[in-house]
């Protein structure tokens, strides 16, 4: 056993891999459109769930608190870029992931709304009324100052206010929260991530950031060189950091949180063959199979950019110089972050 430089804390790691708080119901107002819930909503897709998302929710429950109302997250299914742009952004989340988060925010349900073309084209006084209004009795909502809603993004704030105005519905458009005097968005910290700048994505999330996917069979050539990779396909989406070696931590199905050598990127010694992954990950100290597992792997530190080896010698010795220093960094234990009926973690 190797003592880490600085041992990460439980509670880290927890919130890293988001793990906690009480899942709320997810539901479709649609096929409950005969309860009329009062509530107030936070409405967005709220990929990443960075720190404005969690301001903006935070004020939205405290609202619902205040006036004894049920506090309601509307989102949509898929994010709606994925259906409306020809080239959607690449997530900070997965869907899965993303509404998993949300019903654990605090919240006190989940307004899942399957998003379409013909979601889209509808104007926000149908969207509040026909689409929430016959499951939800809609007291106050809350989205970010630059939220637009409906066909053409015609509903902006003030739009929404004065129809809302009519009815009695409050409508608060929340200034975008600061850091560094620029606004904290998904598309700032998707920039951030593209250009390798995992502490400063991670201020900004809350969370260091992490991508989870399927492992699949690579070209088995791992194990002979000595380091087994679990290469994760099916990614949702999600936004790699650059290409090279990493430090960071993986999770297994059994929640156990391992020290882990990620390495993003096709290796260019193999890239002619379609089984190399552009994401894999030896994980230090476990043994045991993977394939067909969901894997979650958290970004620490970047360690070196992706090289170019003309020899499988060379290749060996530097994924070996790899692992030595994820070894010094994280030690090489693996930690139980489950809660085990512990409080629920507020992340
Ligand atoms: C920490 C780490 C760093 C790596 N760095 C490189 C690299 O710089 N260049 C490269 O061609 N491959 C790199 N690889 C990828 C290996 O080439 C790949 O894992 C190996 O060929 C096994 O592939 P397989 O799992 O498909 O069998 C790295 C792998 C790991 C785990
Ligand atoms: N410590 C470990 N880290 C990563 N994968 C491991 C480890 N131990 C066993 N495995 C298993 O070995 C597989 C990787 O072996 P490898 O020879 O690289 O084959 P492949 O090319 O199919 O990824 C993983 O998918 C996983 O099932």
């Amino acid at each position: 056993m190797t003592a880490p430089q600085s041992r990460v804390s439980v509670a880290e790691l927890r919130r890293d891999f988001m793990v906690g708080g009480s899942q709320a119901p997810v539901f479709n107002p649609a096929k409950h459109a005969d309860s009329r819930i009062p509530a107030t909503l936070a409405i967005g897709v709220f990929d990443g769930y960075h720190r404005g998302h969690q301001r903006l929710l935070a004020e939205a429950f405290r609202d619902a608190r205040r006036r004894s109302v049920s506090a309601i997250v509307v989102t949509f299914d898929p994010d709606p870029d994925e259906i409306l742009s020809s080239i959607p952004a690449k997530k900070l989340l997965g869907n899965d992931a993303r509404i998993d988060l949300l019903a654990r925010s605090g919240a006190d349900g989940v307004a899942c709304l399957p998003f379409t073309h013909a979601l889209a084209t509808l104007d926000h006084r149908a969207f509040f009324e026909d689409v929430l209004g016959t499951a939800l009795d809609i007291r106050s909502i809350h989205v970010g100052a630059d939220f637009r809603l409906g066909r053409g993004g015609e509903g902006s704030v003030s739009v929404i206010r004065s129809w809302a105005q009519t009815v009695g519905i409050e409508v608060v458009g929340h200034e975008l929260l600061l850091e560094d005097e620029v606004p904290i968005t998904s598309t700032r910290i998707r920039s951030l991530i593209e250009a390798g700048d995992l502490d400063a994505a991670a201020r900004l999330l809350a969370r260091r950031y992490s991508i989870e996917g399927v492992v699949e069979r690579g070209r088995g050539e791992g194990r002979a060189m000595g380091f087994p990779t679990a290469n994760i396909g099916q990614r949702a989406g999600q936004l790699l950091p650059p290409d090279g070696a990493y430090a960071g931590w993986a999770q297994t199905p059994d929640g156990l949180v391992w020290p882990a050598a990620i390495n993003v990127g096709i290796p260019p010694m193999f890239a002619h063959d379609p089984a190399s992954a552009s994401l894999e990950a030896t994980l230090l100290g476990f043994s045991g199979n993977l394939y067909g597992s969901s894997l979650r792997l958290v970004f620490d530190t970047r360690l070196r950019p992706s090289h170019a080896f003309e020899m499988r010698a060379e290749l060996i010795e530097a994924v070996q110089a790899d692992l030595a220093s994820v070894r010094a960094r994280l030690g090489d234990d693996a930690y139980d972050i489950s809660l085990r009926g512990e409080e629920h973690y507020d992340y």
